[in-house]
């Protein structure tokens, strides 16, 4: 059976082809790898340090919930998470089920100083180049979406750029293929990408598969300070966080209750 998520991707080769059409694989390549490689990995020395980081998502919308925030001043957001207190922002540039943009992830890159992650669906290492050329730091490699083979090979095309790689994971095979493969970073994402249910208790109950030299994130569904509390308590290095902040009209307020500052 063909899932949403497959569907994403099959568009996603299809918008990487096209962008070959305007510019090919040698030149983006070229051009990435001319650019200085970000020195000592930003993205993953933000969620190693401290308590719990959050990365903050940008997301205008998605396919399990359509469209989220119907205005959308993607920079503005940027800049109020990194006032909030962000140690990353998630940039979504898949077009059409997210509504996202390149021109978002460029924009939001050049306006603020704290590591930011192309959220999209990578299908093809041209866009890992892409996204050091947009000034990510970081790019997002599914498990359920790539072989083995190709998550190692793309991690060693990030090393080679200075980009980090978040590896997402559902479950305890994909985990113990993210560790396989050489993840430093592995999410596990409480969202199943095959029929959207969520349960928040996903990463709580698997956290104990990653060893503490791989920075773990828990991914999707948290909404309380209460989600934050267990997540803290199972050890998790870091929470990716979109759509309660994209609800919020009051970004640093609402970050401030989930980390328990405010109540
Ligand atoms: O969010 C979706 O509907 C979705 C569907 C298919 C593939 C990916 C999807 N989301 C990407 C994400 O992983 C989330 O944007 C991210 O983890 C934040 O989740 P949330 O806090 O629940 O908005």
């Amino acid at each position: 059976m063909t899932s949403i998520l497959h569907t994403i991707a099959e568009h996603a080769k299809v918008r990487v082809e096209e962008a070959k059409k305007q510019k090919p694989l040698s030149e983006v390549k070229k051009e990435a790898l001319a650019m200085e490689p970000l020195s000592g990995f930003p993205f993953e020395k933000a969620l190693a340090e401290g308590d719990i980081s959050f990365i903050c998502e940008c997301k205008k919308a998605s396919p399990s919930k359509g469209l989220i925030a119907e205005d959308f001043p993607y920079v503005e957001i940027a800049r109020e998470y990194e006032r909030a207190g962000a140690s990353c922002i998630s940039v979504l540039t898949e077009p059409k089920w997210f509504l996202g943009s390149d021109r978002y992830l460029q924009e939001i890159t050049e306006a603020v100083s704290i590591p930011c992650i192309r959220k999209d669906f990578t299908v093809d290492e041209y866009m890992i180049y892409e996204a050091k050329l947009l000034g990510a730091s970081a790019v997002l490699l599914i498990c359920a979406l790539l072989p083995e083979e190709t998550i190692r090979e793309y991690i060693g095309i990030c090393d080679s750029l200075g980009l980090s790689a978040l590896v997402e994971a559902h479950d305890e095979e994909e985990i113990a293929m993210a560790l396989r493969a050489g993840a430093r970073i592995i999410g596990v994402n409480n969202r199943n990408l095959k029929d959207f249910t969520v349960d928040v208790h996903n990463s709580e109950r698997l956290r104990s598969l990653v060893p503490p030299s791989v920075l773990f994130v828990a991914e999707s569904g948290i909404k309380t300070a209460g989600d934050i509390g267990v997540l803290r308590k199972a050890g998790v290095n870091g929470v990716l966080i979109g759509e309660t902040l994209m609800r919020s009209q009051d970004k640093k307020a609402m970050l401030d209750t989930l980390k328990g500052i405010r109540s």
